[in-house]
């Protein structure tokens, strides 16, 4: 039977974090919905057409580790901006959400446009500051070098650009919870969130 979970929010707000720990958690399939825009990002960044990019995408073979720097944050969040990029991507990942067997899958308009019909959707959120400093010790313990100050101008930059678009913008569903992870652990953001999926499984 499907089930689908929903997580939508800024960069580095903790939603993959509590994605793929929710995933675990309950058996269900994981699709970082950023990575396919990375990927197509990455291959604009080799003078490749991002939608030529995004029809020939391969979704199995994207290198998770390769993708997550931050020019590729960027040029993702350019692509991003194209509906006929986003066109070609949204079967994929309608697929993927309604499969049967569960599946989480983690975005930006996940809630809104992909599987508006998910049975739970969370809006995940923290500060700018809070997520910024969360990525650089991330970049910094991943061994890429990072600057605080340009880690929260990127995050702010791609932000601004991923609100204001106008197709498939970075909001939260109407139905969807919200989580603000400013002052949580990732222990009590993975509580809050598996509260909010049990209420809706029982
Ligand atoms: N609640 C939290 N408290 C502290 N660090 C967190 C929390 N949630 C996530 N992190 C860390 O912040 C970084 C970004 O989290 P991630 O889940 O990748 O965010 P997103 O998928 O929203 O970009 C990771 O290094 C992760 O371990
Ligand atoms: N469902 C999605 C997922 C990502 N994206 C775009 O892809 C970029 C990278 O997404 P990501 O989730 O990998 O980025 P982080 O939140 O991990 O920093 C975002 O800034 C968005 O512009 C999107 O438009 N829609």
């Amino acid at each position: 039977m499907a089930f689908t979970i929903a997580i939508d929010g800024p960069a580095a707000s903790g939603k993959g974090t509590i994605s793929r720990l929710l995933a675990a958690e309950y058996g269900f399939a994981h699709l970082d919905t950023g990575l396919l825009y990375r990927a197509v990002g990455a291959r604009m960044m080799e003078g490749v057409d991002p939608l030529e990019a995004a029809k020939a995408l391969r979704a199995e073979a994207l290198d998770g580790d390769a993708l997550r720097t931050p020019e590729v944050a960027q040029a993702a969040s350019k692509v991003a901006v194209i509906p006929e990029v986003r066109a070609a991507l949204l079967d994929f990942q309608r697929a993927f959400a309604r499969r049967s067997g569960g599946a989480v899958l983690d975005g930006r308009d996940i809630g809104t446009v992909i599987c508006p019909e998910a049975e739970v959707k969370l809006f995940v959120t923290a500060n700018a500051e809070t997520r910024a400093r969360r990525r650089h010790a991330e970049l910094l313990e991943r061994g890429i070098a990072s600057d605080y100050a340009e880690v929260l101008a990127d995050v702010q930059a791609r932000d601004r650009r991923d609100m204001e678009r106008s197709d498939a913008p970075l909001r939260p569903a109407p139905d969807a919870v919200r989580l603000d992870t400013t002052t949580m652990s990732i222990d009590e953001a993975l509580a809050a969130a598996r509260a909010v999926v049990d209420s809706r499984r029982a």
